[in-house]
Order: structure tokens, then C-alpha cells, then sequence
């Protein structure tokens, strides 16, 4: 079995029902089992700033499905949840990014991985590194301050699935 993180991102729209309807549909895919979800973490935008703020959760899963086929499904929930490419970093509904896959190092022109600029995203470090036990991703995360960042809690993940926003 093979151990992938994925990065989920809403800006768009309800975000908090975005980012449930992904993990539902990711989690309703026989070959893929969720295993863990992060808190949602509200993000400023980063890259192409002059759009509304991110949630942003990390997801640990185990698949049986080659790295491709996992990005198709990625690009499938995309798809059902109606991303559209407008401008590059701008808003999305939805956006799945593959983190890693197991330690391959992958580059072909439609994957890379490691994501190719994980390294440098706090938004998606610091969600990834409260599920991960891998000290490389603790590490990369505690170069990061969540407060000068812009990346702030913003509910827990309740283990029956449900998310509840818990702020007023
Ligand atoms: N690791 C990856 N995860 C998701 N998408 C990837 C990865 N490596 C390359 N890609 C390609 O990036 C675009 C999608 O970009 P987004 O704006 O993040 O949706 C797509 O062409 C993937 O094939
Ligand atoms: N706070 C925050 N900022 C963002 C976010 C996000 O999820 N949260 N996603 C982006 C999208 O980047 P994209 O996945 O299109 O670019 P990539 O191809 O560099 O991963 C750009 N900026």
C-alpha cells in the first residue's frame, strides 16, 4: 500500500462545503482510504494576492493507485466541483495538490513530486506537518510563523467526518 499527501484549497464560493465535498469524493474512490485530515486553517492568498482568503487542509490517504492515476482522480474531483483555470495562483472552488507520494521523485510534464513548491507554502506546510510524523516535514513547517504568514485555525476536524466551523 502506498501513503500520499494531498493538499486541498478553496477560495471560491462556500469554501468549508468545498473542502468536505473533496474529501468525500476522494474518500469515495474504492482504491483510496483517508486516513487522517488536518484542521482547516484559514489562509492569506499567496501569488496573485488580490482574491478573498484560502481554507486550506492537508490529507494523508492510503491508495493501491499508481501516482498518475491518483493525480487523474485529483483532477476528476476538480473537475465535479466546477474548478475553472483563469489566472495562474487565482481563485478556485476547489484545487487538490499531490504532496508526496510515498519518498518518489517523480518530474513528467503533467506530475512532480514532491510538489515542486510545497517547500516554500506555509499554507500548505503547516497543515501537512499536524498529520505527518515524517521529521522532514516538521522541519520544513517550523521555518514558517503561522501568525506573520497569515495562516490562522480556523476549526477543528471532528472524527465523524462532519466540519464545524467553531468561530463566530
Ligand atoms: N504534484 C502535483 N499535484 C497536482 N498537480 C500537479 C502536480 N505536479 C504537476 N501538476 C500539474 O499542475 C497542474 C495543476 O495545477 P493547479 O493549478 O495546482 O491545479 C496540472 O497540469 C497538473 O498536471
Ligand atoms: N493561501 C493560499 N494561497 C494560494 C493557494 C492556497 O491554497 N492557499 N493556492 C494557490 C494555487 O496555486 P496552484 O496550485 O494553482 O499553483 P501551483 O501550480 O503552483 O501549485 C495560490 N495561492
Amino acid at each position: 500500500m502506498n501513503t500520499a499527501y494531498l493538499s486541498i484549497g478553496s477560495n471560491i464560493g462556500d469554501r468549508l462545503q468545498f473542502l468536505k465535498d473533496a474529501v468525500e469524493k476522494v474518500a469515495a474512490h474504492s482504491d483510496i482510504q483517508v486516513e487522517r485530515v488536518s484542521d482547516i486553517y484559514e489562509t492569506d492568498p499567496v501569488g496573485y494576492t488580490d482574491q478573498a482568503a484560502f481554507l486550506n487542509i492537508a490529507v494523508k490517504l492510503t491508495t493501491s493507485l499508481a501516482p498518475h492515476d491518483l493525480l487523474a482522480v485529483c483532477q476528476s474531483v476538480e473537475q465535479e466541483l466546477g474548478r475553472k483555470r483563469l489566472i495562474r495562483w487565482g481563485p478556485r472552488t476547489v484545487d487538490l495538490d499531490i504532496l508526496v507520494y510515498n519518498d518518489e521523485n517523480i518530474e513528467s510534464d503533467d506530475l512532480t513530486l514532491p510538489h515542486p513548491r510545497m517547500a516554500e507554502r506555509a499554507f500548505v506546510l503547516i497543515p501537512l506537518a499536524s498529520i505527518s510524523a515524517d521529521p522532514a516535514h516538521q522541519e520544513l513547517a517550523a521555518a514558517f510563523d503561522p501568525e506573520k504568514e497569515g495562516i490562522r485555525l480556523w476549526t477543528a476536524f471532528d472524527g465523524d467526518g462532519a466540519f464545524v466551523h467553531t468561530e463566530s
